[in-house]
C-alpha cells in the first residue's frame, strides 16, 4: 500500500521535474544558440523574446504554471481537514476536478498553438532562426518547438493521471484510517505512513471477504489494462511473430496510399505510361503482401486467444478450489460460475482480439504518421489537433461503459443464480407449487438486467454517433486546408490524395484504438472480478506437512471460540473444551443451532477457530498435511453429494491417481462397499461398480447414496469418523440398513456422532449436550437421564412427541421407559424409534 502511494506521488514529481527540465532546455537553448540569452535578465528583453513567433518561452511558462497549479491543489487545498465523510469526499472530488481542469486547459492551449503555427507559419520560417541555421549552428526552430509542445502535452497527460490516482489513493487511505479509528479524523490528502499502516489490516480483511472486496477496500485487486496484457505473457512468442507479421502488414497498408498518389501523378500531372504501369504493379504486390501478413497475424492471435482462455479458466478454477468454506458462504454459486464461464471468455477474447487490433493500429498509425509528415507537416499538425478530442471522448465513454459492463454482469449473475436455485431444487418448487413466484423472481432479475442493457446500448449508440462524426469533420478540415495549399502551389494534387488516404488510414487506426480501448475497459469490468478471484489467497491455509506414522485418533478442543466469518457478530461456539479419547464413540446432542455441526466443521478444518485450538493426537490439526488428514478423518454428512461418474470413482473420490495418492485396489473398494451394506445393491445394477451415478447421484435412492458415502469414508480406513446426522434424512427402512453399517464401522474408531434420534445416540460411550456453543452436560445415557438435566428433558419430549409406548426407568425424572429396540446393544437393532431429539430440543429452547 505504502509502495503504491509513494509510486504515484514519486511519479507525479518525476514527471513534473522532467517536463520542467526539458521545456526549460528547449526554451533556452535556441536563445543560447542565437546569443540572446542575456536578454532574459531584463524584463523588457524577456517580453521581446516571448513575442518571437517561434519562441518556446510560452510553452515553458505554461508548463511551469500547470505544474504549480497541480502541486498547489494537492498540497494546500487538499490538506485542509474535513469534518464529515461527505465533506471529505466532496473535497477530494474538487481537487480531482481541479487537476483535470488544469491539465485539459493546458492541453487545449498547446493544441491551439500547434494549429496556429500549422496554418500561419511562413514557409521560410522566422528569419532570425533561418540566420542561425545558415550560420552553421545545428538548430531547427520548428522541430524544437514541436518537441516542447509534444513534451508538455505528454507530461500533462501523465501528470493528470498520476495526480488523480494519487488523490484517489489518499482518499481510500483516509477513509480506511477513519473507519479503523472509528472516530473523526482529519483527512489530509498526503497521509502519513502511520495512517497507511492503520488502514492496512482493515483493508486486508475487506479483501479477504470475497467478490465484493474491491468495493470495500479500494482497487487493490482491480485488474488494469496492463495486467490484462501481462496475462498474455506465456504466448509472447506467438504474439511477437504475430506482431512482426502485423508490422509488415501495416507497412504494406501504409504504402498503398503512397503508391496510389504516385499512380495519380503518373497518370495525370506528369503522364508517364511505363512508370504508371510499374507503379500499379508495385501497388498490387504491396496489397497482396499486406493481405498475406494480415492473415498470419490474425491466425496467430486467435491461437494465443484460445490458449489464454484455457489458462484463465485453469487459474480461476485452481484458485476457487483452494478457497476456504467461508468464501462460499458469502459468494453465490451462480456468481462464481458466471466468473468461470462468461467472464473468462470475455476477458480472453477481448484481450487477445484487442491486443491484435491494438498492435496493428499502433504500427499502422506510426508508419502513417511518418508518411504524413513527409507529405505535409502542416496538414499533419491540423490532423493531430483533433486527435485528443477523439481520445477524450473515448476515455470518458470507456469509463462509463466499463461501469455499465460490470453492472450488467452482476445483474446477469444474479438472474442466473435465481434460475440455478430454482432448477436445482425443482422437486421442492413443484412440491410447494412455487412455480409462479419462482418465475416472478427470475423475471424481476431479468428486468433489472434489461434496464442496464438498454443503458449500455444507448451509451454505445451515442459513442458510435460521435465517433463517426469526428473523423469526417477531421477529413473535411484537412481537405479544406490541403485544397488551399494545392491552390497556392504548396502541394501537388497527388500528394493531397495520398495525404487524404493516409489520413483515412490514420483515422481508422485511431478509431480502432478507441474501440480497443473501450473494449479493453469492458474486459476490465469482467477481468476485475476474474483477477480478484485468481489473486485472492485462501484465508484457511492448506495445512502443514506433518505425516505421523500412526494416529490414535484423540481429539481435543481447548477453549475454542468460533464464529462464522460471514457473521462475525454471532458467536457460535463459546469457550468449548472437550476431549474425545481414541476409539471412543461420542454423541453430540442438543438444540438445533447449538453448534454441533460447527464442531465437526472445525475438526474438518473447513473453518479456523477464532481463538483456542483443535488438537488431533495433541497436535494442532493445522500441522498435518491436508491430504493425509482427509484420509484419517472421514466425514459422512446428512446429504452426501455424489458426482456424475461411476460408483467406483465415487467411492474413491479424492483418492485417484490425479490426487497424488495410490488409488485403493478393487478388493479394498469392494470391502468398503460390503461394510457399508452397499455391495449387494451395487452389484444389482446392470454395470455394477461402473454404473454412472449421474449428477448429484439423481439415479440413486437416499439410502443408496448414503451407503456409497459410507463406503467412500471407509475406503480411506480413517482413524476418526465424523457422522453428521448421517441417517436423519432417510426413511425407516433405509435408516435400518445404513445404521447397521454405521454400527459396524464405528468399532475401533474414534467416532463423533451428531444425531437427533435417540436410537443413534443412547449407546455412545459419552454423550455431550451442546447448547448455544457451550457444553451443558457430559455423561452416558443412563447417567444423564438420572441427572434429570437437559438431556433427560430432550428424551422426555422426544418420547412424548413420538407417542412411543416405550418407557425409561428414570428415578429422578420419573420417566418410565422400556423397549428393547432402543436399549439394545450397539450393533444390534437400535433404529426403530423415529423420535427426534431435535423436536424436543426446539421446545426446550
Ligand atoms: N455457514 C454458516 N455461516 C454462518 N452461520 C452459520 C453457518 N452454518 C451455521 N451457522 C449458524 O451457526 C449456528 C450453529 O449452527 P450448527 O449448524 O453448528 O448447529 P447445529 O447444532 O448443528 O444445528 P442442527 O442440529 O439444526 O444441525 C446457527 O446459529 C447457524 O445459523
Amino acid at each position: 500500500m505504502r509502495g503504491r502511494t509513494s509510486l504515484y506521488t514519486v511519479a507525479l514529481y518525476a514527471v513534473s521535474a522532467v517536463e520542467t527540465l526539458i521545456c526549460t532546455g528547449l526554451a533556452l537553448y535556441p536563445l543560447h544558440q542565437l546569443g540572446i540569452l542575456g536578454q532574459l535578465s531584463h524584463f523588457k528583453g524577456l517580453i521581446q523574446l516571448y513575442s518571437l513567433s517561434l519562441s518556446n518561452l510560452d510553452i515553458w511558462l505554461l508548463s511551469i504554471l500547470k505544474n504549480a497549479c497541480i502541486l498547489i491543489l494537492i498540497h494546500v487545498h487538499g490538506t485542509r481537514p474535513g469534518q464529515e465523510e461527505e465533506e471529505i469526499s466532496a473535497m477530494y472530488k474538487k481537487v480531482r476536478r481541479g487537476i483535470r481542469g488544469t491539465c485539459i486547459t493546458a492541453q487545449l492551449l498547446l493544441l491551439g498553438k500547434a494549429t496556429v503555427i500549422a496554418i500561419n507559419a511562413p514557409d521560410n520560417l522566422v528569419p532570425i532562426f533561418m540566420n542561425a541555421a545558415s550560420s552553421g549552428k545545428p538548430f531547427v526552430g520548428l522541430v524544437m518547438m514541436f518537441s516542447a509542445l509534444f513534451c508538455c502535452l505528454l507530461c500533462s497527460f501523465l501528470e493528470g493521471m498520476t495526480a488523480v490516482q494519487s488523490v484517489r489513493r489518499m482518499q481510500t487511505l483516509s477513509k480506511e484510517a477513519r473507519e479503523a479509528n472509528n472516530e473523526d479524523v482529519t483527512a489530509p490528502l498526503l497521509p502519513s505512513y502511520d495512517q497507511e499502516e492503520k488502514g492496512k489490516p482493515h483493508k486486508e480483511k475487506a479483501v479477504k471477504k470475497g467478490l465484493s472486496a474491491s468495493a470495500a477496500g479500494g482497487n487493490k485487486n482491480n485488474a488494469t489494462i496492463s495486467e490484462l496484457l501481462l496475462l498474455s505473457r506465456p504466448d509472447a512468442v506467438f504474439n511477437c511473430i504475430a506482431l512482426t507479421a502485423g508490422c509488415v502488414a501495416a507497412l504494406c497498408t501504409a504504402l498503398v496510399p503512397y503508391y496510389t498518389g504516385l499512380v495519380i501523378d503518373f497518370a495525370s500531372i506528369e503522364p508517364d505510361r511505363s512508370k504508371f504501369v510499374s507503379t500499379c504493379l508495385i501497388l498490387v504486390l504491396v496489397a497482396a503482401l499486406g493481405g498475406i501478413f494480415t492473415g498470419i497475424r490474425g491466425c496467430l492471435f486467435s491461437f494465443s486467444m484460445n490458449r489464454l482462455n484455457v489458462r484463465l479458466r485453469k487459474g480461476l478454477f485452481h484458485s476457487l478450489v483452494q478457497m476456504e468454506m467461508a468464501f462460499f458462504d458469502t459468494n453465490k454459486v451462480g456468481d462464481i460460475s458466471s466468473r468461470l464461464s462468461s467472464d473468462t471468455t470475455a476477458v480472453s477474447d477481448q484481450i487477445s482480439l484487442n491486443i491484435n487490433v491494438m498492435m496493428r493500429s499502433i504500427t499502422q498509425a506510426l508508419l502513417v504518421i511518418v508518411f504524413m509528415l513527409a507529405a505535409s507537416w502542416r496538414l499533419t499538425t491540423i490532423t493531430f489537433v483533433l486527435i485528443p478530442l477523439v481520445m477524450t471522448v473515448s476515455s470518458v465513454y470507456g469509463k462509463y461503459y466499463q461501469k455499465l459492463s460490470k453492472e450488467l454482469r452482476t445483474e446477469l449473475a444474479e438472474a442466473n443464480a435465481v434460475a440455478e436455485e430454482v432448477l436445482s431444487a425443482m422437486s421442492t418448487v413443484k412440491a410447494h407449487a412455487a412455480q409462479d413466484s419462482s418465475e416472478a423472481a427470475y423475471h424481476t432479475k431479468l428486468e433489472s438486467y434489461s434496464k442496464v442493457m438498454i443503458k449500455q446500448v444507448l451509451a454505445y449508440c451515442l459513442f458510435a454517433v460521435i465517433n463517426t462524426f469526428l473523423p469526417n469533420a477531421l477529413s473535411a478540415a484537412v481537405l479544406f486546408y490541403g485544397g488551399t495549399f494545392v491552390l497556392e502551389g504548396k502541394m501537388s494534387p497527388g500528394s493531397l490524395v495520398s495525404f487524404m488516404l493516409y489520413q483515412q488510414s490514420l483515422s481508422s487506426a485511431f478509431q480502432a484504438m478507441a474501440d480497443v480501448y473501450s473494449a479493453l475497459t469492458a474486459a476490465v469490468g469482467a477481468a476485475d472480478k476474474v483477477m480478484e478471484l485468481i489473486k485472492r489467497k485462501p484465508e484457511v491455509s492448506q495445512g502443514g506437512s506433518l505425516i505421523p506414522s500412526s494416529l490414535t485418533g484423540r481429539i481435543e478442543f481447548q477453549n475454542v471460540v468460533f464464529n462464522y466469518p460471514s457473521r462475525p457478530e454471532a458467536p457460535v461456539i463459546q469457550g468449548l473444551s472437550l476431549i474425545v479419547n481414541p476409539g471412543e464413540v461420542v454423541a453430540l446432542v442438543g438444540p438445533s443451532g447449538g453448534g454441533k455441526s460447527s464442531i465437526v466443521r472445525l475438526i474438518e478444518r473447513f473453518y479456523l477457530p477464532t481463538s483456542g485450538q483443535v488438537l488431533l493426537d495433541e497436535r494442532d490439526i493445522g500441522m498435518y498435511k491436508n491430504k493425509w488428514l482427509r484420509q484419517q478423518v472421514a466425514l459422512v454428512s446428512q446429504e452426501p453429494v455424489l458426482c456424475a461418474r461411476s460408483v467406483r470413482r465415487n467411492i474413491i473420490y479424492g483418492l485417484e491417481a490425479e490426487d497424488g495418492v495410490e488409488p485403493p485396489s478393487n478388493e479394498e473398494i469392494e470391502e468398503a462397499a460390503r461394510q457399508a451394506n452397499a455391495h449387494d445393491f451395487i452389484m444389482g445394477f446392470p454395470d455394477g461398480y461402473e454404473t454412472n451415478c449421474w449428477e448429484k447421484g439423481t439415479q440413486l435412492s437416499g439410502g443408496q447414496k448414503q451407503r456409497i458415502a459410507i463406503a467412500r469414508a471407509l475406503v480411506r480406513k480413517p482413524r476418526v469418523l465424523l457422522l453428521d446426522e448421517a441417517t436423519s434424512a432417510l426413511d425407516a427402512d433405509s435408516e435400518a440398513v445404513v445404521q447397521e453399517a454405521l454400527d459396524r464401522i464405528m468399532a475401533n474408531r474414534t467416532t463423533l456422532v451428531i444425531a437427533h434420534r435417540l436410537s443413534t445416540v443412547q449407546h455412545a460411550d459419552k454423550i455431550i449436550v451442546i447448547a448455544k456453543g457451550v457444553v451443558q452436560e457430559v455423561g452416558n445415557h443412563e447417567g444423564l437421564l438420572a441427572a434429570g438435566g437437559m438431556y433427560a428433558t430432550l428424551v422426555k419430549r422426544q418420547l412424548q412427541r413420538s407417542g412411543s409406548t416405550m418407557s425409561f426407568s428414570n428415578p429422578s425424572t420419573g420417566l418410565e421407559a422400556s423397549g428393547s429396540s432402543i436399549l439394545g446393544p450397539r450393533g444390534g437393532s437400535r433404529f426403530t424409534s423415529q423420535a427426534s431429539l431435535l423436536n424436543g430440543a426446539e421446545q426446550v429452547d
